[in-house]
C-alpha cells in the first residue's frame, strides 16, 4: 500500500498539492487527471522524492519515504520507475542498450562501482536476454540494434517502459506518458502500461490530460483541481458533473478567469474540450 498522508507542496505563493490524502493498495492502475496547472507532475515527483513536500509524508508498506536519505532514498527511487513525456532515452544509443540502462538504477544501489560497470557496457548475458526477451514483449524485438532516434514516439515511450521494468520496480510513476502522441501511439503505450500492471503486478500511477484514456485504461481515476482532489473513483463514477468538478465548464468557472491562477490552462475555455 502507497499512502500520501496530507501531502503538500508550495512554490512561492503558489500551493501546487494542497493537503492530499491517498491510499493506493498494490497492484492498482491509477488515472490522475485534471487541467495544465492542477498539480499532477508535483504530486507524482514528490513520491519519489524528485520533488520534496513542504507538509505531510508519503508511507510504502507503512514505511515512510518522506524521511528516507542516501542509500535508503536511492533504493526507493530504483523501487519507483519514471515514465516522462518526452522518453529521457538517449537518442544515439541503441534500443536494446537504452533498456539495460534501466539495470543502472539497480546498480547505483549496489554501489558506484557497480555502476560504473553498466556504464561501460558490462550487462551480463543473463541481463541482455532479460532485455531482449522485455523488448520481443511490446513487439520491439527487431529494432534491438536501430539507435532509438529512429523509432516513432510511441515506439520510444514503450523502449521507456522496457527500460522501466528493467530496472524491477514496484511502482511506475507516468507524467503524461501519451502527451506527445497520435492516438494508435498512445493506446499502444497505455497498453504496454497496463500490461506492465497487469502481468508484473506493479502499482501504476499515471498523469493524463485525456479523460477517455483515464477511463479506458485506469481502474480508478484521481482528478486534481489546484492541488486538491476532487474526485476519487472508479470511470464508472465520473459522470458529466464530476468531469466539470475536475476541469470547469467551457466557460471557466467561478472565480477562477481562463488563463489565471495556479490551475490555469493555457484557455480554460479550451482545455476542457482538450482534456476530453
Ligand atoms: N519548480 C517550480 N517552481 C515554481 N512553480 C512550480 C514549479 N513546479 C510547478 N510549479 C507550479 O505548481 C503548479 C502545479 O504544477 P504541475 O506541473 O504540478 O501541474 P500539472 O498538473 O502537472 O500541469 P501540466 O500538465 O501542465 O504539467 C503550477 O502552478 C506550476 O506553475
Amino acid at each position: 500500500m502507497l499512502e500520501l498522508q496530507e501531502l503538500t507542496r508550495r512554490f512561492g505563493t503558489v500551493t501546487a498539492v494542497d493537503a492530499v490524502s491517498l491510499a493506493v493498495p498494490d497492484g492498482q492502475m491509477v488515472g490522475i487527471v485534471g487541467r495544465s496547472g492542477a498539480g499532477k507532475s508535483t504530486l507524482l515527483r514528490m513520491i519519489n522524492r524528485l520533488t520534496e513536500p513542504t507538509a505531510g509524508r508519503v508511507l510504502y508498506h507503512g514505511r515512510d519515504i518522506t524521511a528516507l536519505s542516501g542509500r535508503a532514498l536511492r533504493a526507493w527511487r530504483a523501487d519507483c520507475a519514471m515514465i516522462f513525456q518526452q522518453f529521457n532515452l538517449v537518442p544515439r544509443l541503441d534500443v536494446l542498450t537504452n533498456v539495460l540502462i534501466g539495470r543502472l538504477h539497480r546498480r547505483r544501489e549496489a554501489g558506484p562501482l557497480a555502476g560504473l560497470a553498466g556504464l561501460l557496457g558490462l550487462f551480463g548475458a543473463e541481463e541482455r536476454a532479460r532485455a531482449l526477451s522485455l523488448l520481443d514483449r511490446f513487439g520491439l524485438a527487431e529494432a534491438a540494434l536501430q539507435r532509438v532516434e529512429t523509432l516513432s514516439g510511441g515506439q520510444q515511450q514503450r523502449v521507456a517502459i522496457c527500460r522501466a521494468l528493467m530496472q524491477e520496480p514496484r511502482l511506475i510513476l507516468a507524467d503524461e506518458p501519451i502527451a506527445s502522441l497520435d492516438p494508435a501511439n498512445a493506446e499502444a503505450v497505455m497498453e504496454a502500461l497496463r500490461e506492465a500492471n497487469r502481468e508484473h503486478g506493479l502499482t501504476v500511477l499515471c498523469n493524463l490530460h485525456q479523460v477517455a484514456m483515464a477511463r479506458a485504461y485506469c481502474e480508478r481515476i484521481v482528478g486534481l483541481r489546484q492541488g486538491r482532489v476532487v474526485f476519487d473513483g472508479p470511470p464508472a463514477a465520473l459522470d458529466a458533473a464530476r468531469e466539470e468538478t475536475i476541469f470547469g465548464s467551457a466557460d471557466a468557472a467561478p472565480g477562477e478567469p481562463a488563463g489565471t491562477g495556479p490551475a490555469a490552462a493555457p484557455a480554460a475555455s479550451g482545455a476542457a474540450a482538450l482534456a476530453r
